[in-house]
């Protein structure tokens, strides 16, 4: 244990510490702040005020959670685990870049400095001599010596900083000090850290006693100075400042993927619904109390449809969400309202292998009982029997996709969707599943044109029979669509492939369609605010997807990735640039510090409409008759190519890098 302690940073006493999956045994985090008045929200703006920004970072995955991410046995590293906005520039912009040689005197007057190391990030050493030419000795803890420049190194803060619940409060910010402290509170279960404004926390990666009622009531109606950092703090803050002000209030979540938003975004709920339940007037309590279970069940609601296993996440979202829980002027809980943003709907037709498309095709065809199964044409079809799930997992380790389906049934109940409208969904489901099963081939070996393959007619049947549409017409639409030429309408002749395309497009219409008018339902039966509540207000809280980087990457990631960066932008402005304007204003010395322009190349490669980025680009392909990947990544490529410091065409085939 103790070698391993020693090797992963990142592991905490008595627990294994592999790292997740292919995340290079990258810790992650979650981050978290403290009201900051304002008026802009993301999608309202009923006067709002920033309340919180939440981070998360996960760094070892032991995983006994409901869905544990994936693990292998890794050594995290941690100069990835400062949160993703807090870069090390910045940081060092902040504050001031050793000069000099002076480091940390402790009692035995040594002068400790941390040191760059590529295996473990950051080492400390303290100063054995100056040997001039702005070069030192160092005396590392890893026993090694090490010659370094004068200038490579930052201070070290004094002991008793250890493990300090705001960073804000320490001597010397400097990366390798927030890693550092951030280290040592994980080891010690300390997951939650202060960081100024926002709170970073740390994916356990398994169940903290943490969440119980009892720290409720320990946060409930208490100020940050007395209670230790935590996201019921953060919630807690942000009910006061709603009662109290009567203003709106937004918590936002950012963080890689995996680590530990949506989780987070569930304990701010909860704490909420119980807050806000326990300050009902008696004789509303039960309707309250079932308002709460049922914002509370919305939840696994939207993760059977909107989450998925990914490489990174076991359950990871792959939509965005602001729920906005609403309150009446003395607190009570009134209503929630739940916006989706971009679900990701080539997950339905395409996976990437060691993933799995969508929970509920897996619940659906595991946990559905004989008479479902038989209405919905799925009776002793299994996951492998279907061309969208038959790629990639079969199973989580250690989740039971009956299970689920037995959660995802009490929750459509709790939250009141009728049997009725349960088995309009999930005959939808059912269908996506069959439309994938509808095989094309070619006429004959001489003709290019496409023909339905010996059992697609009987496939076809069965979507027809689901969705409730006839079948000639159908068919017809997909193997001779319809188009004007002219003033004409004319029958097209469609390659095996082109129909292909036509039966995923239509799958995943479908399923996002599908998706929305879930939400809407959910929203129906917890949307209070048409019932005379025409004076509340709400405490938002987005929980966008998480930003990925693979090595080869998808349309959708490339939007997940761009909405994280915008996001980071306006968190940038909202927090420094106003905050620093303010202290302008205000005649407070202060050196300005630039945020924001960090951002700025990478997101004007992407939305500039002139020069035309990259979105722009694609549009103007799209509506063009003979576009390919080809000719648009050559477009880009004469764009942008050595024109943006950003943009690299990718030396393998096709496609492009964003550095
Ligand atoms: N506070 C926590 N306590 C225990 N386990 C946690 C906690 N936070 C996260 N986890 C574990 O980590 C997993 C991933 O967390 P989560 O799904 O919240 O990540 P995410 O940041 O929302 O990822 P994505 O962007 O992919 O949706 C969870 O399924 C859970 O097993």
């Amino acid at each position: 244990m103790a070698s391993q302690k020693r090797n992963n940073p990142f592991s905490r006493t008595g627990s294994p510490s592999p790292a997740p999956g292919n995340n290079n045994g990258r810790p992650k985090s979650t981050i978290i702040a403290s009201p900051l008045s304002g008026s802009q929200s993301p999608p309202h703006n009923r006067n709002q005020s920033f309340s919180s920004l939440a981070g998360v970072m996960s760094p070892t995955n032991n995983g006994t959670g409901r869905y544990r991410s994936n693990s292998k046995t890794g050594t995290p590293t941690s100069n990835t685990f400062a949160p993703s906005f807090i870069k090390s520039e910045d940081m060092q912009r902040g504050t001031e870049v050793v000069k000099g040689i002076e480091g940390e005197n402790d009692f035995s007057g040594k002068r400790y400095v941390w040191l760059k190391d590529p295996q473990t990030a950051f080492v400390k050493g303290w100063i054995v001599e100056e040997l001039g030419n702005n070069q030192i000795l160092v005396q590392c803890d890893d026993g090694s010596q090490r010659e370094v420049s004068a200038d490579s190194v930052d201070k070290v803060n004094p002991a008793k900083f250890d493990k300090a619940d705001d960073m804000a409060e320490l001597t010397h910010l400097n990366e390798a000090s927030v890693v550092h402290n951030l280290h040592m509170r994980y080891q010690a279960d300390l997951i939650y850290t202060y960081s100024g404004l926002f709170l970073v926390a740390i994916n356990p990666y398994c169940p903290l006693p943490i969440y119980t009622n009892e720290y409720i009531n320990m946060y409930k109606g208490q100020s940050r100075e007395e209670t230790k950092p935590h996201i019921y703090a953060m919630a807690d803050e942000a009910f006061r400042n709603l009662v109290d002000e009567g203003e709106n209030q937004s918590i936002l979540v950012t963080g890689e993927s995996g680590a530990g938003k949506t989780e987070n975004t569930k304990k701010v709920i909860q704490y909420l619904a119980a807050v806000a339940h326990s300050d009902s007037p008696v004789k509303n309590k039960i309707q309250h109390s079932n308002l709460s279970q049922q914002i509370l069940r919305a939840n696994p609601i939207l993760e059977a449809f909107g989450n998925a296993q990914t490489v990174r996440n076991n359950n990871s979202s792959r939509f965005g969400k602001f729920i906005r829980i609403e309150f009446t002027r003395t607190g009570t809980i009134a209503g929630a309202f739940i916006d989706w943003y971009l679900l990701e709907k080539s997950r339905v037709v395409r996976l990437n292998s060691h993933e799995r498309n969508y929970h509920v095709f897996y619940q659906l065809l595991k946990g559905a009982d004989r008479k479902m199964k038989q209405d919905f044409l799925l009776d002793g079809l299994d996951v492998e029997d279907f061309a969208y799930t038959k790629d990639g997992h079969d199973t989580i380790a250690g989740v039971s996709d009956r299970d689920e389906w037995n959660s995802l049934i009490e929750a459509f109940e709790i939250v009141g969707f009728s049997e009725k409208e349960q088995v309009s969904i999930l005959r939808t489901i059912a269908s996506v599943l069959h439309l994938g099963n509808i095989s094309v081939v070619k006429e004959s070996r001489a003709a290019d044109q496409a023909r339905l393959a010996p059992d697609a007619r009987s496939q076809a049947e069965k979507v027809c029979r689901l969705l409730g549409i006839p079948l000639e017409p159908f068919l017809q639409g997909l193997l001779h669509p319809r188009v004007k030429a002219g003033r004409e309408w004319v029958e097209k002749v469609q390659t095996p492939e082109q129909v292909r395309l036509s039966i995923d497009a239509l799958a995943k219409g479908i399923y996002e369609r599908s998706f929305g008018d879930l939400v809407t339902r959910v929203n129906r039966q917890l949307d209070r605010t048409g019932m005379g509540l025409d004076d509340s207000h709400f405490i938002g809280v987005l929980d966008i997807a998480g930003f990925e980087i693979f090595e080869e990457n998808s349309f959708e990631q490339l939007c997940i990735n761009y909405t994280n960066e915008k996001l980071q932008q306006f968190f940038n402005h909202h927090m420094f640039v106003l905050e620093q304007e303010e202290y302008a204003r205000e005649q407070i010395e202060w050196k300005f510090i630039d945020f924001g322009h960090d951002l700025q190349p990478t997101i004007d490669l992407i939305e500039l409409p002139n020069p035309i980025g990259i979105f722009s680009c694609l549009d103007e392909d799209c509506v063009m008759p003979k576009a390919t990947d080809k000719s648009f990544t050559e477009k880009l490529h004469s764009l942008w190519d050595r024109k943006s410091p950003k943009y690299r065409p990718s030396r393998l085939g096709q496609g492009f890098m964003i550095l």
